[in-house]
Formats: C-alpha cells, sequence, structure tokens
C-alpha cells in the first residue's frame, strides 16, 4: 500500500518525466520506423513470403483498432473538458494521443500497402508500444491523486489495456506465422536480401525462389528490385510486343530502367548503388577552379540566409499588423519598411538574383565539362559499341547529363533549404503558439506528402499512355512529312490527312485525362492544407480571443502557412523528378562506364611503313563471341598488290576490312603490316596509313570542299582539285550551282550515287594513304559514270597495296590476287586465270554471273541454282559482251576437261553452289576440307 505523502512525493517526480513521454514515446516509434525503412529500402531487403499475407492482415486490422482505443482516450478527455467547461489541461497527453494516433496511422497504412514489407521495422515499433505504454500508465496512475478511481480512470485503463493486448496480440502472429513460414518454406524469410543468391558472383537466374515466385506485386519502389522487376519487366516487353508497339522512348526508358534495377541489384544497396555515381563528380563540382568554387561556397550562403528571411517575414507581418493595431512597442512606418525591406531581400531581386548570377558560370561549368566529356568518350569508344548502340540512342545519353545535375539541383538547392525551412516552421510555430500548433503542421505535412505522392503514384499509368500518343502524332505528322513524295506519287493526302487527325485527337483525349487527374489531385491536397490551415487557426484564434497571443501572431501563422504550401508540394513530386533525372543519369553512366575495346598499348611504337606488306596469319574473329566469322583465314599481300575477295554475301569479306583498319581486333591469330603485329602498335599511326572507301560513303552536311578537306584538314585548295580531278569529278562540281562551295545536303543527299563515290574516292586521294581498303558499291551506274569511278579507282590505287570487296567482274579479274571467301573461311586463292583453271568455287560463281547477266534464259535445270545465287552473291557485271563471252567459253572449257576428270568428281554445272568447294581439290585451292 502506498503511504500518501510517498505517493505526493511520486506523483511530483512522475509530472515532468511522464509529460517527457508523452512527447517523446511518439516521437522515438516515428524516428525509429523511419529510419530502420530508409534504411531497408535502401539497403533492398524485402519479406518475400505469401504467408505473411495473413498475418499483415491481421496485425493491420489490430493496429488500426490500437488507433482506435488512442481515438477514445482523446474523447473521453474531450468530453471531460466539455463537461467541465474548460479547455483540456492535459495538453501533453492529449498532444501524444494526437502523435499516436498519427505514427501508427503512417505504420498501418504503410503496412496496409505493402503486399511484400519488411517486418522489423513494424515489429519494433510494437516492441516500442508494449515498452513504453506500460510505463506511461504506470506513471500516469502514480500521479493521480490517492482515493477511488473515478469513472474516466477506469476507462481509461480499460482502454490502455486493451491495446496493449492488441500489441502484444500482434506480436504474437508475427512470431507465429514467421514460424509456419519457416516450416513450410524451410528457410528464414525474414529480413531475406532481395538479390537472388549470387554463386561465383553471377545471380543464380535458374534457381527457383519460391516465396517470391508466389508473391503480389512489390511495393516499395526501386528498393523493391526483385525478380518481380524483371517479371514486371518481361511482363512489359510481352505487352510491348502483344498488345501495342513500343515506342522508341518507351523502350529507351524501359531499358535505361532494367539497367538501373540491374545495377541496383548488382550493388546490393542504394548507397553503393549511388556511388558509382561519383564519375560524374568532377564534372559537377569544379576541381581546379578556385572562383567557381567560392561562388559555390556563396551560393549555399544565399541559401541559409533565404532559410532565415523565411521566417523573419512572417515575424515581421505579425510586428507590423500588432503595431498597427495600438502596439506602441513598435512605429509602424519603421516595421513596414522593414517589412519592405525583407521582402526585397527575399524576391527575385533580392538574394534570388544574386543566388543565380553566382550560380550561372557553375551551371555552365557543369553543362560543358559533362557534354565535352561524354561526346569526347563516346567518339572515343570502339566499334562494338557504336555498332550496338543507336545514334538516337547515344545522342539522348549525351543530353541525360543534364539529369545530374537536374538530380543534383534538386537535392542541393531544394530540398535540403525546404527541409530547413520546414523544420523551422514547426519548432516556431510550437514555440509560438504551442505544441498543439507545432502537431498541426506536422500532421497536416505528413497527410499531405501521403496523398500527394498517392495521387501521383496514380496517374503514372494515364501519362505513361499521353506520352505514348504523343510518340504517336509526332511519328505519324514526321512520316506524312518524310514521305511526301511517297503520299503525294500514291495519291494518300487524305489518307494520311485522317491518320494525322486521328493520331491528334487520341493525344488530346489523353491529356484531358491527364489534366483532370492532375487538376482533382491538387484540389484534395488544396483540401488537405486548407483543413490544417482551419485547424491552426482555430486554435489561434482562441489563444488570441483569451488574450495568449497578438492579433498580429495570427497574421503571422496565415502567413507562414502560405509559405509552407511550396515545399510541400516540391517534397510530393521530389521521388517522381528524382526517379526520371535517375533514368536520365543511368543512361550516361552506362555509356560512361562502357570501356573502348580498342586501345593503344603502354607506349605502343609508331608503325614504320616499308612498302605495305600485309599478312594475314590464322585469323579467327567472332563479333559476338560465340558465333566464328572468320576461320584461321591466312594469306599475303605483296607491297603494290591489289587484292579482292569475293564470296557470299555475309561470308565475312568487309569483316576482313575492319579488322585490317582495327575496328575490331582478332580473336586470334594476327595480322601484320611490314612486319609489326597492327595490335602492338599506335593506333591513330596505323589509321594514317589507310585509306578507306566505304560501299556507302556518308559525306558531312556540308561543302563539297570541306567534305573532300577532311581527310586532311591542312590541305590547300590546291590540292583539293588535284584530288578532285585525279578522282575525275573536279569538272562535274565546278559545274554545281556553288562550285565546290555547294553543300551536299544531309548524308551527301544531294549528290548523285556516281558523284558521291567519286567524292568519297577524292577524298581518300587526298590523304595519300598507303594501303587503300575498298568496299565497291554494287548499284550499277551508266557506263560513261562507271569508266570514270573506275578511272579514279586506278588513281587511288596505284603503287598501293589495295584490299577490295569486289563487287565487279572487271575488278574482280584485274585483280592481283583474288581470294575467295565461304562461309568465313579462305577457300581459294589465285589470280583469275589460276583460278579458272582450277574450275572450283570461284569459277562455278563466274560462270553463273557470266550466264546469268548475259543471258536472260535461263535454261530449266540452271534455273534454281541460279536464283540462289542471284540472291546471294550481289555482282555487277560490266564487262563488254565480247570479253564476257570469251570467260565463259574459258569457264566452260575447263569444266569440260574437269567433268571428264574422276578424280574431281564434279561438274561446273552442277546445282550446288557452296558444298561443291569442300570436296573440291584443286591447285588454285587455298583450303582443303
Ligand atoms: N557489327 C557486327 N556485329 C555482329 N555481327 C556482324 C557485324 N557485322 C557483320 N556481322 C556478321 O558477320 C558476318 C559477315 O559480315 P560481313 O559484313 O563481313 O560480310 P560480307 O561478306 O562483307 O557481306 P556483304 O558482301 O554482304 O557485305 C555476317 O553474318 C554479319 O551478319
Amino acid at each position: 500500500m502506498i503511504h500518501p505523502s510517498d505517493a505526493d512525493m511520486a506523483s511530483q517526480a512522475s509530472g515532468p518525466a511522464l509529460t517527457s513521454l508523452h512527447y517523446g514515446y511518439p516521437a522515438a516509434v516515428f524516428f525509429y520506423y523511419m529510419a530502420s525503412s530508409t534504411v531497408a529500402v535502401c539497403t533492398l531487403q524485402t519479406q518475400s513470403s505469401e504467408q505473411t499475407n495473413g498475418r499483415r492482415r491481421i496485425i493491420t486490422w489490430l493496429l488500426f483498432f490500437s488507433i482506435l482505443t488512442y481515438f477514445a482516450q482523446l474523447c473521453s478527455l474531450l468530453t471531460q473538458a466539455v463537461i467541465q467547461h474548460s479547455f483540456p489541461s492535459d495538453q501533453d497527453l492529449i498532444i501524444g494521443l494526437l502523435s499516436c494516433i498519427l505514427v501508427f496511422g503512417v505504420v498501418s497504412v504503410g503496412l496496409s500497402g505493402s503486399e511484400n514489407p519488411v517486418w522489423y521495422p513494424i515489429v519494433g515499433t510494437l516492441w516500442m508500444a508494449l515498452a513504453f505504454e506500460p510505463i506511461i500508465e504506470g506513471l500516469s496512475l502514480l500521479s493521480q491523486p490517492l482515493g477511488e478511481l473515478r469513472f474516466e480512470e477506469l476507462v481509461d485503463i480499460a482502454l490502455v489495456a486493451v491495446r496493449y493486448l492488441a500489441f502484444v496480440l500482434a506480436i504474437i502472429f508475427f512470431f507465429e506465422g514467421a514460424w509456419s513460414a519457416k516450416k513450410e518454406t524451410g528457410t528464414d524469410a525474414e529480413r531475406q536480401s532481395l538479390l537472388k543468391p549470387v554463386e561465383d558472383g553471377v545471380p543464380d537466374a535458374n534457381k527457383p525462389n519460391t516465396d517470391e515466385a508466389t508473391s503480389g506485386g512489390q511495393q516499395n519502389g526501386y528498393g523493391a528490385t526483385s525478380d518481380e522487376t524483371s517479371t514486371a519487366s518481361a511482363d512489359v516487353n510481352k505487352t510491348a510486343t502483344s498488345d501495342t508497339v513500343e515506342s522508341p522512348w518507351e523502350k529507351r526508358q524501359r531499358l535505361a530502367k532494367e539497367q538501373m534495377e540491374k545495377r541496383l541489384k548488382e550493388k546490393g544497396n542504394w548507397f553503393t548503388y549511388a556511388k558509382s555515381f561519383l564519375v560524374f563528380f568532377p564534372y559537377i563540382w569544379p576541381v581546379n577552379n578556385r572562383p567557381l568554387q567560392i561562388r559555390i561556397g556563396l551560393v549555399g550562403i544565399c541559401l541559409l540566409t533565404m532559410n532565415f528571411v523565411n521566417v523573419l517575414i512572417p515575424r515581421q507581418m505579425g510586428i507590423l499588423i500588432d503595431s498597427l493595431g495600438g502596439d506602441n512597442t513598435y512605429n509602424p512606418w519603421s516595421q513596414v519598411l522593414v517589412f519592405g525591406a525583407l521582402k526585397l531581400i527575399a524576391s527575385e531581386a533580392g538574394l534570388s538574383l544574386v543566388r543565380q548570377w553566382l550560380w550561372i558560370p557553375v551551371e555552365f561549368y557543369s553543362y560543358d565539362a559533362m557534354s565535352t566529356a561524354a561526346y569526347s568518350h563516346i567518339l572515343n569508344l570502339s566499334s562494338d559499341f557504336h555498332d550496338a548502340k543507336s545514334s538516337s540512342d547515344i545522342m539522348m545519353a549525351i543530353s541525360s547529363g543534364q539529369s545530374v545535375s537536374n538530380m543534383l539541383d534538386s537535392i542541393c538547392f531544394r530540398a535540403i533549404p525546404m527541409i530547413i525551412d520546414m523544420t523551422v516552421a514547426f519548432t516556431y510555430l510550437s514555440v509560438t503558439f504551442g505544441p498543439y500548433e507545432g502537431f498541426i503542421t506536422i500532421a497536416t505535412s505528413v497527410v499531405f506528402m501521403y496523398i500527394a505522392t498517392s495521387m501521383i503514384a496514380r496517374l503514372k499509368s494515364a501519362r505513361k499512355k499521353e506520352v505514348s500518343a504523343w510518340f504517336e502524332e509526332h511519328y505519324v505528322r514526321q512520316a506524312g512529312i518524310q514521305g511526301w513524295t511517297t503520299v503525294t506519287c500514291f495519291n494518300q493526302i487524305p489518307y494520311e490527312e485522317r491518320r494525322y487527325s486521328e493520331a491528334v485527337r487520341n493525344r488530346v483525349a489523353k491529356s484531358q485525362e491527364v489534366q483532370l487527374g492532375y487538376i482533382v489531385s491538387y484540389a484534395f491536397q488544396f483540401l488537405v492544407l486548407l483543413s490544417g490551415l482551419l485547424a491552426g487557426a482555430f486554435l489561434a484564434v482562441h489563444q488570441v480571443t483569451t488574450g495568449a497571443a497578438t492579433p498580429g501572431k495570427f497574421i503571422m501563422l496565415l502567413t507562414y502557412w502560405s509559405q509552407l504550401v511550396a515545399p510541400l508540394t516540391f517534397f510530393a513530386s521530389l521521388g517522381k523528378s528524382i526517379s526520371r533525372d535517375l533514368i536520365g543519369a543511368e543512361q550516361l553512366l552506362e555509356i560512361m562506364q562502357t570501356k573502348p575495346t580498342i586501345i593503344d598499348k603502354e607506349g605502343a611504337p609508331q608503325l614504320e611503313f616499308s612498302g605495305g606488306h600485309v599478312k594475314f596469319d590464322k585469323v579467327c574473329f567472332s563479333y559476338d563471341k560465340k558465333k566464328e566469322i572468320l576461320k584461321n583465314v591466312s594469306f599475303t599481300a605483296t607491297p603494290g598488290t591489289t587484292v579482292a575477295f569475293v564470296g557470299a554475301t555475309g561470308a565475312g569479306k568487309s569483316t576482313i576490312l575492319k579488322l585490317l583498319d582495327r575496328f575490331y581486333d582478332v580473336t586470334s591469330g594476327s595480322i601484320l603490316i611490314d612486319g609489326q603485329d597492327i595490335r602492338e602498335v599506335n593506333l591513330s599511326s596505323l589509321r594514317n596509313q589507310i585509306g578507306v572507301v566505304p560501299q556507302s560513303p556518308v559525306l558531312f552536311d556540308d561543302t563539297v570542299m570541306n567534305n573532300v578537306r577532311y581527310a586532311k584538314l591542312d590541305a590547300t585548295d590546291e590540292e583539293v582539285f588535284e584530288a578532285c580531278k585525279a578522282a575525275s569529278i573536279h569538272e562535274q562540281i565546278l559545274g554545281f550551282s556553288d562550285g565546290y562551295q555547294t553543300r551536299v545536303g544531309e548524308r551527301g543527299i544531294k549528290l548523285s550515287g556516281g558523284e558521291l563515290q567519286r567524292v568519297a574516292i577524292a577524298r581518300a586521294i587526298l590523304k595519300r594513304p598507303s594501303i587503300v581498303l575498298l568496299d565497291e558499291a554494287t548499284s550499277a551506274v551508266d557506263t560513261e559514270t562507271e569508266q570514270k569511278i573506275q578511272e579514279a579507282l586506278r588513281q587511288l590505287c596505284e603503287g598501293r597495296t589495295t584490299f577490295i570487296v569486289a563487287h565487279r567482274l572487271s575488278t574482280i579479274m584485274n585483280a592481283d590476287r583474288i581470294m575467295v571467301i565461304t562461309g568465313g573461311e579462305l577457300v581459294e586463292e589465285g589470280s583469275h586465270e589460276e583460278l579458272i583453271g582450277a574450275n572450283g568455287k570461284y569459277a562455278e560463281l563466274w560462270s553463273r554471273q557470266i550466264f546469268v547477266k548475259t543471258k536472260d534464259t535461263d535454261t530449266k535445270e540452271d534455273k534454281p541454282a541460279a536464283k540462289e545465287d542471284r540472291k546471294v552473291v550481289d555482282f555487277v557485271n560490266d564487262l563488254p559482251s565480247e570479253v564476257a563471252e570469251v570467260e565463259l567459253a574459258k569457264v566452260k572449257a575447263t569444266a569440260g576437261t574437269s567433268a571428264d576428270d574422276p578424280a574431281s568428281g564434279e561438274s561446273s554445272g552442277s546445282e550446288d553452289s557452296e558444298d561443291s568447294t569442300d570436296t573440291l581439290v584443286t591447285p588454285g585451292h587455298r583450303k582443303e576440307v
């Protein structure tokens, strides 16, 4: 039994402790919950168990029930206050109860909204409740005067007891659920990482994860990157291919998101993931630029000053109103001047102006550094990268550099100052109007954020549809304009008009849907704010009417509230904008982390050129390390000779040229130029010696002069003229409207095929290369142009070791050596005469080409094979018919002898084309299979 005097002492001692507990308990629970949830998300932890669904529901209901008990306690207190006609005196108790409603409300809403919650933040709050509740109730009882317990005290005890029971039950259900889950799966489902087991550093994609396989959708945003995300991505893929056609933009976004999730998975948590963005640091922070660093420091000071001014303005407004209302402490005139000065400082003409002025050079430094670095990095990447990426993807990635600075801008210059603003607001209002006002501020902010973020999430799919419709509209418009000639030729203008108007209507409908969504969402958000403002205003009015506060304070409150709207709205959309910027930054990061595969070895010497003796020694090559493109290719080209490669399309001829120019490195074997392995010499010195004329040359949208001069930037006009004369294009250029200053249009569109080729040859001639790589054009041109091109090529190749992927019979015939490539193998090698005499694959191809081109009357037996060859070998027969006939006769004669020769076992008239070479062993054969 407690003695009365002991009870008094206990009551006195428990007072301050109880007050602290009323405030401290919900605060501690809230901070624990937020901190542990943040850690769980950042370290990608998730609970993945279907069995948890049942207990999740029960625990959510128990939490809701406990909230009801807090609410009931609150009602009981308010009822007493109404009965006693007084404002509730137990301010700390009421704030404590309100805060508990808010905190457990957040916990239970979080739990109910998450299919697979991470449990420890929730269970932790339950344990805290179990620890705090009896202490608070015990102290509360101790603080009561001794005597009979009143009815309301009994109700209070009953409510606390029932709530305690609810918490205990929640804990029991949690452990029971965890235990049965463990029993069924045999694994500890708790705190399981999102990541699949990694063996040998590679996540095992094949290992079944029963929990995940059966679980529903993730709710934890990026933290929830389980396989489900990949499944979701796969689903997106599926949808993309089946239901709708994925637009390039959607594809890009999806791939970037997948890439981001993959990397996040690899990194294991958000911290190490974020660390990988440090690669951008030197482009954002002006490392060696002291003036810019000082500017950044001053911007920081501006922001802090702004925070300070944001408090002073409402305060000054209050003082001004009070001075107008008869408070003689302040002179209204001076107060209005101070107010004006503060407003000026906070305005666009004040601190904001200074801050932006200071920031401009820093911003442009970042743009300058980032885009030049990205551009240079991309240009220095190797062929494998450029072959794999579309140019529009690369362009997008370079412009994504802006996303990185946007992200930093959002965090450093908006989020952090706004957090400071909100903390100051909460503290200032709590100090000025008491803890109720502080509570109202926090509660309004939490509810506002919840409503705003969930509404934004709801609008996501509508927004996605709008973007797709926008792209559709853009695509239809572009297609109509770009294909205007086709549209007009086929008389389809009405069709295109209809198509476009449908696309526009569709887009407008989708945009209206999104607009409406936003308007409704804003309306809800502002209703929440208004409720908060009204609650705060009622409280303030009460204080003003009871004399506890001045009217000026009331005005201050209103002004402060209006200042809080901007930060709250900003925070609501922060997640969305950061995730969008992150996707953009991810695209750039991926590129910046790609290393060029073709690089100079440390201290690689210059290529010592001495004639141009080229040797391929057992060269094997594969683009993707799966399919072998070149198999053991060996040959030698002596200085000044011309080597022609012939063979079916896709045989690997162009690949040989690419290897020689070191666009790729051989997988095995080696390529030697004048005895030096091209991998061992300086890449730039190698490319200086090589001139390339591609099959479809690409010119820049610039003048003819500048296009030719591109080969040698310091070439004089005379040198350019000489090169063009040698390429037999000079006269033609002079005939253009602006001569050498004529612009050639995008990719040289304004030039004819023959002109384009000769400009490309002139460019190669100007470079004066030692080795020429030539991929002949397959398209036939008129005889005169043909002759001019041949003349230009003769000029280019004269005295130089030349490699030609040959598509013209005349080129093939005139080459010193002919290499027949089949399926990546060099099957025959020799001069034209030798190979015809050998009557192998080459002779067969030759006879078919001439046959096909010179006679339109295919015989019945020849038809299928001839058709096949026309499909696979794209030759241009540019021989005079007499020459063709002579060559054909030669082939036929050889075929005749060969048919009589039992050793060959083949006749040239056979219908098989590819396989025949495998069985032939002739003098000209390079390879015997
Ligand atoms: N960048 C690349 N990545 C992957 N595979 C490629 C790449 N370039 C070419 N290939 C493949 O390599 C094989 C050989 O291509 P290559 O261009 O060397 O053939 P080709 O004999 O020159 O044909 P064509 O006469 O039609 O130009 C083909 O199967 C082709 O699909």
